[in-house]
């Protein structure tokens, strides 16, 4: 006899692209991924420029009949239907929207860069706790499969004890006279809404440091690391290169995170430039083909291997039915399961590894003089924020 999988019940908050690839992984059957412990239920969608945009999202996304459409984040959360809400919005808007939610009551999968600085993120993860909710940064990456096996593959000490990390994800967005190709009020580069290369791909660069050299720590041996950054700013006062060093001096570690809005990690967009991650250790290396933040192939490479390379294979499965499938319904199925256990956070990214990731992002843009404005930066909960309001 099989029992019926637990379903979870999601609010979209906001309409745009990323609030539509998610929501079409969800709409996506669980078994053709071979999932048949959880399963989701979209329950409504809000838009703060109007209802119109939270209706045509539905039909965008295919969503079935009976999910509601609101013009307002406030609506939304307060549709007693819903029980978790993904916030989809820009970087600047996450410690407001995630609070909306939080002070109504409702569990939050938060987008990445979970804030545009460390104490927004210490104040979200008291509040979910004060309020013993469930809160989650949406690293996607972490979720794969492909990101699972390799952690594992590093603690069976497959290549000893990991020394050095090297992640890039980078984009080619140059443009001419120095210029870059995002329009000024792009989200890409644009300060008002927390723009700049770090906090938007850095991140990910960042997270195959973390997921390795800090993740896997022990728990009573947990070290942060120190940080030293280097920044190029682009003419809007966002970061368009930056490369951060953490060094973790207990552990004879260190990792090199490194992300650019001018110049690809791959030139020609093929991975013939090899590898975005490499993972070494003295025995060996695992190399990982980008790009970083949804990547489908590593290859294994031994000291002792006499040349030969294990390639290891991990695509994203899709329904055949929505000839659909992205790679975010992992990190949905893991809200599920959490929620179902009775647990407030997801122990594969803790939300304490979360804050000391926005840490390591405060320091390096202090570091390279990069100042956000204060509607965005304040740590000050206002649910009449044009950031909760869309300025109405
Ligand atoms: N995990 C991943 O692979 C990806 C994650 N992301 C993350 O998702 C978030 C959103 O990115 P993305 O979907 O690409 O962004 P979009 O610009 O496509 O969408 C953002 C949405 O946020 C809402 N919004 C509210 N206020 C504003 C504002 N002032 N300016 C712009 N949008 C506003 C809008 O929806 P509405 O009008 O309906 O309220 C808008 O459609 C970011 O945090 C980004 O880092 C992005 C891409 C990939
Ligand atoms: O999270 C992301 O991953 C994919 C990129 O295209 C996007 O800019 C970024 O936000």
């Amino acid at each position: 006899m099989t029992s019926q999988p637990f379903t979870l019940k999601w609010g979209i908050m906001a309409t745009g692209g990323i609030a539509q690839t998610f929501t079409k992984d969800l709409l996506t059957n669980p078994a053709s991924r071979g999932v048949h412990d959880v399963a989701h239920k979209l329950v409504a969608v809000a838009s703060s420029s109007s209802k119109e945009s939270a209706t045509s999202f539905l039909e965008k996304v295919k969503a079935p009949s009976g999910v509601n459409a609101y013009g307002s984040y406030a609506e939304l959360v307060n549709d007693p239907d819903v029980e978790i809400v993904y916030v989809a919005t820009p970087h600047s808007h996450h410690f407001q929207n995630t609070m909306l939610a939080l002070e109504a009551g409702k569990h939050v999968l938060c987008e990445k860069a979970f804030t545009v600085n460390a104490s927004q993120a210490r104040k979200l993860v008291e509040t979910a706790r004060a309020k013993n909710l469930f809160l989650m940064e949406a690293v996607w990456t972490r979720y794969f499969p492909l990101s699972i096996k390799i952690r594992e593959l590093v603690q069976s000490g497959a290549i000893g004890p990991v020394y050095r990390v090297i992640a890039d994800n980078s984009f080619g967005n140059d443009g001419p006279n120095g210029t870059l190709t995002f329009p000024d009020e792009n989200r890409m580069v644009n300060p008002d809404l927390a723009g700049g290369a770090l906090l938007d791909l850095g991140i990910y660069s960042l997270t195959w440091l973390f997921q390795i050299l800090y993740h896997l720590q022990p728990e009573g041996e947990k070290e942060a690391p120190n940080t030293v950054a280097a920044i190029n700013k682009y003419s809007t006062g966002a970061d368009e290169m930056t490369n951060i060093i953490l060094q973790f001096p207990k552990h004879k570690s260190m990792g090199i995170a490194m992300t650019c809005l001018r110049i690809a990690t791959n030139t020609d967009g093929q991975n013939s430039g090899g590898p975005a991650i490499k993972i070494q250790g003295p025995l060996g290396e695992i190399q990982v083909v980008g790009p970083a933040y949804s990547p489908i192939q590593y290859r294994i490479v031994k000291k002792d291997g006499g040349g030969k390379v294990e390639i290891v294979d991990c695509p994203i499965p899709k329904d055949p039915e929505r000839d659909w499938g992205h790679g975010m319904f992992w990190e949905a199925d893991e809200c599920a399961r959490c929620l179902r256990d009775g647990k407030k956070e997801s122990a594969t990214l803790p939300l304490s590894e979360s804050i000391v990731i926005m840490e390591v992002m405060e320091e390096a843009l202090k570091q390279g003089d990069v100042k956000y404005p204060e509607l965005i930066t304040t740590d000050v909960y206002d649910p009449k924020s044009p950031l909760n309001t869309g300025g109405k």
